[in-house]
């Protein structure tokens, strides 16, 4: 094949669009790999989030963009990812093991924080990333029953003269609860001072394996407990979630505002029970208020990274230890969480790293 075709197959495989960001591949920053053998064509793509549930979408565009080109006989696409680390924003250290940390917070209580950062993860690796979850809810740990694991104890094991615990798998990811080390017996008034420390514990003692993506699973509300946690954990980015109603948003934007004082990227908000869909007649209400995520992720110069309907099997799954995704991947409502998840990847690749991140500064208000 003519270096003049070879040329344009590369010019037109950039203007592609990624169905995910909306962004041509050359825009991306994705170089594609060329294979050109007579007339046929072999192009590979690596992208920098996971991208299972629109590689197909993505190849068949690829495919045509370079099937009307001159000498070019048969296109063969191949669709990758490898997910770059992109560090933590303070100074927290690297995790061994763990390439990005997303802490998923609420200003509010019971928002559903917890179900959506564990049906985020279920989601994240559905698209094809290695998962971690670690739950930091001290005083009402969720993950380990959203896991349909109990209380089941991890394994310790020696690493280079040092204990380690073992993430527990569940669902295809790896997990790690304060529900595995305090029992339903353990005094509340115990717990306060033990969160930061067994936090950190959670964190640099526990054996990871090769995770792209480790969601933190943070405890409710805004309090200093929250702001130590943002600055003791390298975290990568913040995910807000709220639902619509305004004493919610108030909570989610002091959420917000929190992250910013430790210099955390918000990656963006998820607005959960946004609408109601009557399960009889399919009507559509918004019971707490529409569009407030949307305002809210405009006035905070962030992005609504989607909504979840406030829907009976959500919590039906959920609760009963085989959560939404991990139920069926492909239902309307799991690929509502595949989007977010492909939409956050996305958005922490083409974060200009942030790897070494700056110093931690908390700024006076
Ligand atoms: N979109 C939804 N539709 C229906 N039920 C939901 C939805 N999201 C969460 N729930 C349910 O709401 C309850 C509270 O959810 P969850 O425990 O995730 O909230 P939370 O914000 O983490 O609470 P807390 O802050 O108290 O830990 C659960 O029973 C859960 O199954």
């Amino acid at each position: 094949m003519s270096e003049k075709a070879q040329t344009n197959i590369e010019n037109a495989v950039k203007t592609v669009k990624d169905p995910t960001t909306g962004l041509s591949l050359g825009e991306l920053g994705v170089t594609p790999e060329l294979h050109l053998d007579a007339g046929e064509a072999e192009i590979s793509l690596t992208l920098g989030y996971p991208a299972e549930g629109v590689a197909e979408e993505l190849a068949g565009a690829v495919n045509e963009a370079v099937s009307s080109i001159d000498d070019v006989d048969s296109v063969a696409v191949n669709i990758d990812w490898a997910i770059p680390a992109r560090g933590g924003a303070n100074t927290g250290g690297e995790i061994p093991g763990v390439k990005n940390i997303i802490a998923v917070a609420s200003g509010k209580g019971g928002v559903g924080k917890s179900t959506t950062a564990v049906n985020l993860a279920l989601a994240l690796a559905a698209e094809g990333a290695r998962v971690g979850i670690l739950d930091a809810d001290i005083y009402g740990p969720s993950q380990p029953k959203m896991l349909g694991v109990g209380q089941r104890r991890p394994e310790v094991v020696e690493v280079d003269g040092k204990q380690m615990m073992v993430p527990i798998e569940a669902h295809g990811i790896q997990s790690i609860s304060m529900g595995y080390l305090v029992t339903e017996q353990t005094p509340m008034v115990w717990r306060g001072p033990m969160v930061s420390g067994a936090l950190q514990q959670l964190l640099t003692q526990t054996r990871w394996d090769n995770v792209d993506y480790l969601i933190v699973d943070m405890p409710p509300g805004t309090g200093d407990i929250q702001l130590t946690l943002s600055q003791k954990v390298p975290v990568t980015g913040a995910v807000i979630v709220t639902t619509p109603q305004d004493i919610a948003l108030l909570d989610a934007q002091k959420g917000i505002e929190m992250f910013r004082k430790v210099k955390v990227p918000v990656l963006g908000v998820v607005e959960n029970m946004a609408v109601h869909v009557c399960s009889n007649c399919g009507h559509e209400e918004h019971i707490f208020g529409a569009g407030g995520g949307e305002r809210i992720a405009r006035d905070y110069d962030t992005r609504l990274l989607g909504s979840l309907p406030l829907d009976l099997s959500i919590r039906e799954t959920t609760d009963s230890g085989t959560p939404t995704v991990a139920d069926d991947a492909d239902s309307a409502i799991s690929q509502r969480y595949r989007a977010i998840a492909r939409t956050l990847g996305a958005t922490l690749w083409q974060q200009s790293g942030v790897s070494g991140g700056p110093e931690i500064a908390v700024v006076e208000d």
